[in-house]
């Protein structure tokens, strides 16, 4: 499996699990564009400063992305510490308006790898709030939905992650058949990089001494890059609409 020839646009690539995955990609022969909102501190072949919550600034940088692109991986996303409102432009609304503008570059072949996590689980339980999110046509009218359904605070990461699931659920069938482009989840349990001790805030230490016993330790953010690599490749090209954990078993332990 290697990522030779491929151009590869990677978002977040600034820091955790999106650079060790952009260096990765780039050491499998992969021309790798970043986009972050930060400026990487790490070799790119391209790099695009976007801030991903604004549907205004993702089209304006569009004319700076590559005319052909064979894969998208999705990796920017804050925190449920940051404000709600955010959380649900950045880690949902804004990444499924950049996917579709990236999408209108790729042909087949193409392969597109949404960060979710291991909190986006419980979609099943709020399958049908999701659907209807996820059918709303663009950004504006995804913001309108959401305004006359509030998300509340303490859940707000765990909602837009489900919500993440369920959109690349839907939609993956359809691009496969139709463009030959793929869409796949993964769901990273807790990992080493700079946002872990938001997460433990925002879940609280009981949640976190619960799962702590369960677990061998938070992934290294270089044990999930491989994971998005495979996706990407065309080593995975029978692999479509999949939320793959890479959680060090963890998720099994939930049921
Ligand atoms: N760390 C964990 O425990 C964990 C667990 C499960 C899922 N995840 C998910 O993995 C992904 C990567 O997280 P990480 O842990 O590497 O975090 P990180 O904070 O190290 O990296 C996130 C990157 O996203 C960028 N970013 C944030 N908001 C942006 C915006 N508006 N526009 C452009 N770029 C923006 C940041 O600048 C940063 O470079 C996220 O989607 C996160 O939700 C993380």
């Amino acid at each position: 499996m290697n990522l030779q020839g491929k151009t590869i646009v990677v978002t977040g690539c600034g820091s955790g699990i999106g650079s060790d995955f952009a260096k990765l990609a780039r050491l499998q022969g992969a021309r790798v564009i970043g986009v972050d909102r930060n400026d990487p501190m790490l070799t790119l072949d391209g790099f695009v400063k976007i801030d991903l919550g604004d549907p205004a600034a993702i089209d304006a940088a569009m004319a700076q992305l590559p005319a052909h692109i064979d894969a998208l991986a999705n990796i920017a996303g804050v925190p449920g510490t940051a404000p709600a409102e955010l959380v649900g432009k950045v880690n949902y609304l804004g990444l499924r308006h950049f996917t579709q503008r990236v999408m209108e570059r790729m042909g087949e072949g193409g392969s597109v790898v949404n960060i979710s996590s291991i909190l986006g689980a419980e979609w099943p339980a709020r399958l049908e709030l999701h659907r209807e999110l996820g059918a709303t046509a663009s950004f504006e009218a995804g913001a309108a939905w959401l305004a006359k359904h509030p998300v509340p605070q303490e859940t707000c990461y765990q909602y837009f992650k489900e919500a993440l699931i369920v959109w690349t659920y839907t939609q993956s069938q359809k691009q496969f058949l139709e463009r030959g482009v793929r869409m796949n989840c993964v769901a990273p349990g807790p990992v080493f990089t700079p946002i872990l001790g938001d997460f433990v805030q925002m879940l609280g230490n009981e949640r976190v001494e619960k799962d702590a016993h369960r677990m061998k330790r938070p992934a290294f953010s270089d044990e999930v890059a491989p994971v998005i690599a495979f996706l990407c490749s065309d080593a995975s090209r029978w692999v479509s609409g999949i939320n793959l954990p890479v959680d060090g078993g963890l998720a099994s332990t939930y049921i």
